[in-house]
């Protein structure tokens, strides 16, 4: 078998702070085949971005990949230079939709210019080929293509967005990471650029790495799931897999907490508490203070990501108590059966 596009394995990221090393991504592994799209979820904290900056290698200036490996075509890329990254991924391999796209267009550049440099370094292509291919993907997402020539500032908040869409896709990268990409979206021009990016699937095999709080449109799109919790993957696997046979109590309570269309009557399920920010090593389950089935054990050390051993090779979750809580959970709610009652001794 080849090697999957995107391999981290045991990635830890720390950010430097006033009040000491903040590990934002602990000991986080997944992997992403040509052609996969990979879903990244968990609430507002969790070390979704992070991961994805390390990736692109857009990390804040006071963060550091800390331990693990990121491997492109099989490459290690955790270290790469900024004129490495330039030079062999950005645009053409990895292109990268950031959360907030506003301030990622130059000002100071028609969106033309910015293409045309991008072209220059990345393809052979003519300027007036750019310019086409550009043009193409204006239609795409919404824009008339005479715009091309515009500067950032006459484009309203969402144009802008949708002009960053349409230069991370110009060039036909292997790789699109999209951080939200579609929160300042209309649900038509969200669907337009979803089916744009299927087509781009099913002829030239892109993988996206989808980056969201919304588990649903993961749950819609993509092939693969990561659910990430104050810096930790709790569970990871093909979409169905934890879509059918979550075993995490953060991933079954998270998906459990958005409305499914399949199951329209239930009640929504709501996590009390919020992510622990982790100052210096992890070395707890980070769900542990929020979890009605912790134990003692989930304090005392972080659970590996170990294979759940159902048909899903990639299935995962870093749980002590993978094998049952879902269950407990089915039968009984949000609540241990086998905690003390309150007030018992
Ligand atoms: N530059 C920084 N310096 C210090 N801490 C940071 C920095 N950037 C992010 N963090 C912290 O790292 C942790 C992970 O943040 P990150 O932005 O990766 O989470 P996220 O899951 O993408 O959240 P969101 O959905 O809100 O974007 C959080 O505790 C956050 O406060």
């Amino acid at each position: 078998m080849s090697d999957p596009l995107l391999e981290v394995e045991d990635l830890t990221i720390r950010y430097e702070t006033d009040g000491g090393d903040l590990t934002a991504v602990s000991g986080a592994s997944f992997s992403i085949d040509d052609g996969e799209f990979f879903g990244l979820a968990g609430e507002s904290g969790s070390g979704k971005s992070t991961t994805a900056k390390a990736i692109i290698g857009g990390l804040d200036d006071n963060g550091r990949v800390d331990g693990g490996t990121i491997r492109y075509r099989g490459e290690e890329i955790q270290d790469f230079t900024e004129k490495q990254l330039n030079k062999q991924l950005r645009w053409k391999e990895i292109s990268w939709i950031p959360q907030s796209s506003m301030n990622s267009l130059d000002p100071l550049q028609r969106v033309s210019e910015q293409a045309a440099e991008i072209g220059r370094v990345h393809t052979d292509l003519s300027n007036e080929a750019i310019r086409e291919k550009l043009k193409e993907m204006f239609a795409v997402v919404g824009l008339q293509e005479s715009r091309i020539d515009d500067y950032p500032h006459q484009f309203s908040g969402g144009m802008q967005q949708r002009a960053i869409i349409a230069l991370a896709l110009f060039l036909e990268p292997s790789l699109v990471i999209a951080d939200e990409p579609t929160t300042a979206l209309d649900v038509i021009m969200q669907d337009q650029i979803f089916k744009y990016l299927d087509r781009m699937k099913d002829d030239a095999e892109t993988s996206l790495l989808l980056i969201t709080h919304d588990i649903s449109v993961i749950f819609e799109s993509c092939d693969s799931v990561a659910i990430m919790h104050a810096s930790q993957i709790a569970e990871r696997g093909s979409t169905e897999a934890v879509h059918d046979n979550p075993r995490h109590p953060y991933a079954f309570m998270f998906k459990e907490a958005f409305p499914d269309i399949r199951e329209p009557d239930r009640d929504l399920e709501v996590i009390d508490g919020y992510p622990p920010e982790l100052i210096g090593e992890v070395t707890a389950c980070s769900f542990a203070d929020r979890c009605p089935w912790a134990v003692e054990e989930c304090r005392e050390s972080a659970p590996p990501l170990d294979p759940v051993g159902d048909d899903d090779a990639t299935h995962a979750a870093s749980c002590f108590r993978a094998d049952e809580a879902y269950e407990l959970y089915e039968k009984h709610g949000a609540t241990d059966p086998a905690a003390p009652e309150q007030g018992d001794d």
